[in-house]
């Protein structure tokens, strides 16, 4: 069944007062917005089409974007409910060769149904990925990368880590797949100390060019941190001469990297006649990235470039449009079967997460509420209609906060934000009762009601411990969406001091969250050692696998989910749709 918003009152903007016809009664039903509307409208007008069902199709393919959908499949949208659906035979044919697709507004491929944009940018990451996998191999000695492999990658232990990373050293695209704590970071360690010290030997001795990149600056930091830490864990076999060699590696987001330019958001100074130097291209959260960044990381990366990629495809896709990692997954594996590999067996402590993990992954709900109700240390599940149950998270934020407020008003920032990641709480809803707008709201009223101030009213937004998240890029600032940092005191003054980043003056961050509580949408790309989920009702439409697949792969440590066994079904139940035609297009021949 397709997808509707509820208008709030016949005011709501979403809607388009007195419009008629088929566009009429889809936006009046809550399937098209305003937007998807006028669109398709102007669109009709400009190209002088005015057949009411091929305004529509183009129509749905704007809200299929919208929806985080690459194209839509106009088979199949009529699901036996109340809409006066089109015949969906011939209907993207006829779309096909209607004025809309003369005038490249819209392309038709396999039956699927894109707006131009997309289908550009689909088809660039296809034939980009196709060339790579098509080309010949690296030039490489076998023996002595095996020989580097063995004495980095040592024992039975780490021989599934091994395989992966010999792979990838001789071919130059790797999707490295894995879900957490499954060693995919310690094995990128490996996988670079490998090249570099190849690279380093031989008649023509040369540096590695190393980027390490993610799509958020949080994510980037987790990983540069990782690799680091990989190399000296007791048993890695790096030595003197490896560390040396990757000394100097940073990381930095995938805007940074490409090179943001001031006057576009999706196009960047690295680019095809302007490619990145570097010799191996890491991506870690790979899942995150969006079709149109992977489209402009592709054509920025050399042709003889190593291109590493990073995620764990059954967690959600990218804010924006695509689910590239997952069709990377299904299509490039079907066209060159090295270039995809997975890593499965958890490695750090806490194997309940792991296991939860995998039974999300299976889809198995009873197995999912038998190992929320099993009773161990890492996983638990509380009912969400227990007052006593709420009572206590409430508490538990309540207590975080009034710690970091305390650090905070003593100028104690690092430590201020590492209490920030010990308990984090995330929720599916940005608001509602079930939101993170309204336990982030709770959580500064309590707190204020014992200092005595009106924490997040107007003109008290800024208080010392005010955990915050930044939710948009501000290259000027050097802050990228999904920043996170904590307010302290400094003098008389309050200063935003930034993970990773530097400490700013309140008044210098417009567009940022209160971080008590954070969306699961949100979260993508950080952790915490204790999560607390809360997820809403059984009904909600955001309630899916990968949802709270993403949510309790956030703890390291424990989680604790808040909901209903009916809710937890439900998600489990319920996957996240994302029209794509990649895995089609990389898996057909050319
Ligand atoms: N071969 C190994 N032997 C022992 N411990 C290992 C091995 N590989 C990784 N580990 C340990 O397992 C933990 C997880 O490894 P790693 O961080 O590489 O996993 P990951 O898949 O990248 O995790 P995440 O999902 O957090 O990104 C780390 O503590 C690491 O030191």
């Amino acid at each position: 069944m397709i997808e509707r918003f509820e208008p709030t009152d016949a005011h709501d903007r979403r809607l388009v007062p007195g419009l008629g016809g088929l566009l009429g009664t889809f936006n009046a039903a809550g399937v098209l917005t305003a937007a998807d509307v006028h669109t398709a409208v102007r669109l009709g007008e400009l190209v002088g089409e005015d057949d009411e069902r091929l305004r529509l199709g183009v129509a749905l393919a704007v809200r299929a974007a919208r929806h985080g959908s690459v194209c839509v499949d106009l088979t199949g949208l009529a699901d036996g409910d109340d809409l006066p659906w089109p015949d969906s035979d011939g209907w993207a044919e006829d779309l096909a060769a209607s004025a809309f697709a003369a005038s490249s507004v819209v392309r038709v491929e396999h039956g699927l149904v894109y707006l131009d944009r997309y289908w550009r940018e689909e088809g660039q990451v296809r034939d980009d990925l196709v060339r790579r996998a098509e080309a010949a191999p690296p030039q490489v000695d076998a023996t002595l990368l095996a020989a580097h492999a063995e004495r980095l990658f040592p024992g039975a232990g780490s021989a599934d880590q091994r395989a992966v990373a010999l792979a990838a050293a001789q071919q130059w695209t790797t999707v490295l797949t894995g879900g957490p704590g499954t060693g995919k970071t310690t094995t990128v360690a490996g996988l670079l100390a490998v090249l570099a010290a190849e690279a380093a030997s031989g008649p023509d001795p040369r540096e590695l060019r190393i980027a390490l990149t993610a799509p958020t600056g949080k994510a980037a930091a987790r990983l540069l941190e990782s690799v680091r830490e990989a190399q000296e864990r007791p048993g890695a076999g790096f030595d003197a001469d490896d560390r040396r060699r990757l000394d100097g590696l940073t990381a930095t987001t995938m805007h940074r990297l490409l090179g943001w330019r001031p006057d576009s958001t999706t196009r960047f100074r690295h680019h095809r006649g302007n490619t990145l130097p570097h010799d191996v291209v890491v991506v870690d959260e790979t899942s995150m990235v969006s079709l149109t960044m992977m489209a402009r990381l592709l054509e920025a990366v050399r042709s003889d470039a190593r291109l590493v990629l990073v995620g764990d495809p059954d967690q959600l896709a990218s804010v924006e449009a695509g689910a590239v990692l997952a069709d990377l997954v299904g299509g490039l594996a079907a066209r060159a079967p090295a270039a995809v590999t997975g890593l499965t067996t958890t490695r750090r402590y806490g194997a309940e997460i792991g296991a939860l993990a995998q039974a999300l992954r299976d889809g198995d709900a009873e197995e999912v509420l038998r190992r929320l109700d099993a009773g161990a240390d890492g996983v638990r599940r509380l009912d969400p209609e227990d007052p006593a149950a709420l009572a206590a998270l409430r508490e538990r934020l309540l207590a975080q906060a009034r710690s970091l407020h305390v650090l905070a008003e003593a100028g104690r920032a690092e430590e201020a934000l590492s209490l920030t990641e010990e308990h984090r709480l995330l929720c599916a809803h940005r608001d509602g009762p079930h939101g993170a707008r309204h336990w982030n709201a709770l959580v500064e009223r309590s707190l204020g009601e014992e200092l005595g101030a009106f924490l997040g009213a107007h003109g008290q937004e800024w208080y010392p411990g005010r955990p915050v998240l930044v939710t948009s890029n501000d290259y000027g600032l050097g802050l990228f969406n999904g920043d996170t940092g904590v307010t302290v005191r400094d003098g008389e003054q309050l200063r935003v001091v930034v993970a990773g980043a530097s400490a700013y003056s309140t008044s210098r961050l417009s567009d940022v969250e209160t971080l008590h509580a954070m969306t699961v949408h949100k979260s993508q790309g950080s952790q915490a050692r204790h999560v607390s989920v809360l997820l809403p009702p059984q009904d909600s439409p955001l309630l899916t696998r990968e949802l709270l697949y993403t949510a309790v792969t956030r703890a390291r440590e424990s989680v604790t989910v808040v909901a209903s066994p009916e809710a937890v079904r439900a998600a489990v139940e319920r996957r996240v749709q994302r029209a794509s035609g990649l895995r089609p297009r990389l898996a057909l021949p050319s």
